[in-house]
């Protein structure tokens, strides 16, 4: 039976662990799926570099605003496919490779349950009998699943998730997404900017229900304009399909008649197929691994990190929290916590999305006192020359400038935002910030300025 010093389940965040520091240990990684995980091959990476691509459309069909007349002759979909893959894969293929050939890393390719304390089995993926792993330490960085609906799970009518979606080889002419989340406001501005009719139908009364509420009520309103955006309406029978290939969803709608179907409604941490339980790991009602602020499970000599234990299934946060888990195993008498107390994020759809801190309803529902200040894009000089007349900074903050919260929606918000995340993570209040240093006239981020600057704070504190 091989015993390791340490076995990683998960080549995501948890193939970041093992350094040269980890030299001296014999370490096991066990990966039962393409190496790399969610992020580098059907997440974060290759989904930006179709947004990218979906940005230069949309910039192209838009750009007679400014006086440029300008149309697109064709969408090369394989093209782009091809060159996002065409990196993506020999990063993935690389990677393994390098893990192959440390001599003090054993790479197990196959399926880890948990039979017992720090022991597993290994199925390996290409058959064979399964083998007894055991460790004098284990990291679960198993990540997460789509979930899909068991109406349109038990159909077998054929659907898309975010897994696939990217490898097909042609656009759809009419792509119905269900959900109105990160993954489908991602998509639905991909495949509608690249030729596709997009409908979203998603479960609750308006898109990116997780955001601040006004940035979810301008969003929805927004793309409602460029999608079929239908609100409350979740699959409520087995989509069917046609003998010409034609699927069809019923929803509280009526029925949406569509070529393709992504299934987008949330994603469902790993732990069940791990038979985390056996391994003495005690699991939350939603299926995340319980860590404490070390990232130890309930388990001696267990931890885990990212999407399988954390309420955020953010890269950035899964990065973090690789870094707590690999310094807490090299130091384990120095230990670590993982400070998750102002996590932001950002959804790249269009326009993109950016936050951190509280939400407006968060300071109404837990009672604290606060003020908000929504200041325009199209106030400012470089909102001006874009023509922005969409984008928006909300700030929220306490009556004494305490900044709580930062929600942008407009182009770069993702990058715009980090002036606030600096702010609001180390303790700038909103007048230092605003009047301590100078503002790049006329950039962009003078909208943050005008923000901090229209906040209705309390006199006095001024
Ligand atoms: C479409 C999409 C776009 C995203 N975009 C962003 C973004 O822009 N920014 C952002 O911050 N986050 C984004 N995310 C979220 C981000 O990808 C995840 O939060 C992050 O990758 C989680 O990392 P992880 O290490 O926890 O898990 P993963 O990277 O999923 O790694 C887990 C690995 O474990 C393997 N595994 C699972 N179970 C077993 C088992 N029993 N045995 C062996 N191996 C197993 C899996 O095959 C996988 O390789 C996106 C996610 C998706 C789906
Ligand atoms: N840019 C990023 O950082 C990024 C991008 C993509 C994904 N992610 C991560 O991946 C996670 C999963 O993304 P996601 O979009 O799948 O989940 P999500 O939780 O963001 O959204 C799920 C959506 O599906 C809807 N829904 C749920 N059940 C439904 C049903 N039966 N019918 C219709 N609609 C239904 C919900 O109302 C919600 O709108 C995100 O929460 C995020 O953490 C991050």
């Amino acid at each position: 039976m091989p015993h390791h010093d340490l076995v990683i389940i998960g080549t995501g965040s948890g193939n970041t662990i093992p350094d040269e520091r980890f030299a001296d240990m014999d370490v096991a990684i066990v990966e039962h799926g393409v190496y790399g995980g969610t992020c580098l091959n059907v997440g974060c990476i290759p989904t930006k570099m179709y947004v990218y691509a979906a940005d230069v459309a949309e910039t192209i069909r838009r750009a007679g605003t400014y006086g440029v007349d300008a149309s697109i002759d064709k969408i090369r979909w394989a093209d782009i496919r091809d060159r996002v893959f065409g990196r993506i894969d020999p990063i993935s293929a690389g990677g393994q490779r390098y893990r192959q050939g440390q001599d003090a890393t054993t790479v197990y390719l196959g399926h880890a349950r948990f039979t017992g304390d720090r022991t597993l089995s290994v199925a390996p993926t290409d058959g064979g009998d399964p083998v007894t792993v055991t460790g004098d330490r284990v990291v679960v960085a198993a990540g997460s699943r789509p979930g899909i609906p068991e109406v349109i799970a038990a159909s077998g009518v054929p659907f898309h998730t975010s897994d696939d979606v990217m490898r097909l080889d042609e656009v759809p002419r009419r792509l119905t997404i269900i959900g109105g989340g990160y993954i489908a406001a991602e998509f639905a501005h991909v495949f509608s900017a690249l030729g596709a009719e997009v409908t979203l139908a998603t479960r609750g009364p308006a898109l990116l229900r997780e955001q601040d509420e006004e940035i979810s009520a301008r969003f929805t309103e927004l793309a409602a304009h460029r999608w079929n955006v239908l609100l409350e309406a979740a699959p409520t029978a087995p989509p069917e399909q046609r003998p010409d290939g034609t699927i069809v969803v019923h929803c509280h709608h009526g029925t949406i008649e569509t070529d393709a179907l992504l299934v987008a409604t949330g994603r469902i941490p790993n732990s069940d197929r791990l038979d985390a339980e056996a391994g003495g790991l005690a699991v939350h009602p939603d299926g995340r691994i319980v860590v404490d602020d070390q990232q130890r499970t309930t388990a001696e000599g267990v931890w885990a990190l990212g999407d399988i234990s954390s309420p955020y299934q953010l890269k950035h946060v899964a990065n973090h929290e690789a870094k707590i888990v690999q310094h807490n195993l090299l130091h384990p008498d120095e230990p670590r916590v993982t400070n998750n107390a102002h996590v932001p994020s950002a959804v790249f759809t269009d326009p993109q999305i950016a936050s951190i801190g509280l939400r407006e309803q968060d300071c109404r529902d837990r009672g604290i006192r606060y003020v908000t200040k929504t200041q325009r894009y199209g106030d400012v000089a470089f909102g001006w020359a874009m023509e922005d007349t969409t984008g928006v900074v909300k700030l929220v903050a306490s009556p004494d400038g305490t900044l709580l919260g930062a929600h942008l929606m407009g182009p770069e918000a993702s990058s715009l935002v980090q002036p606030l995340i600096q702010a609001i993570t180390f303790g700038l209040d909103a007048r230092t910030m605003a009047e301590r240093q100078y503002w790049i006239h006329p950039a962009l981020p003078e909208v943050i300025e005008n923000a901090l600057l229209g906040l209705p704070l309390d006199p006095e504190s001024w």
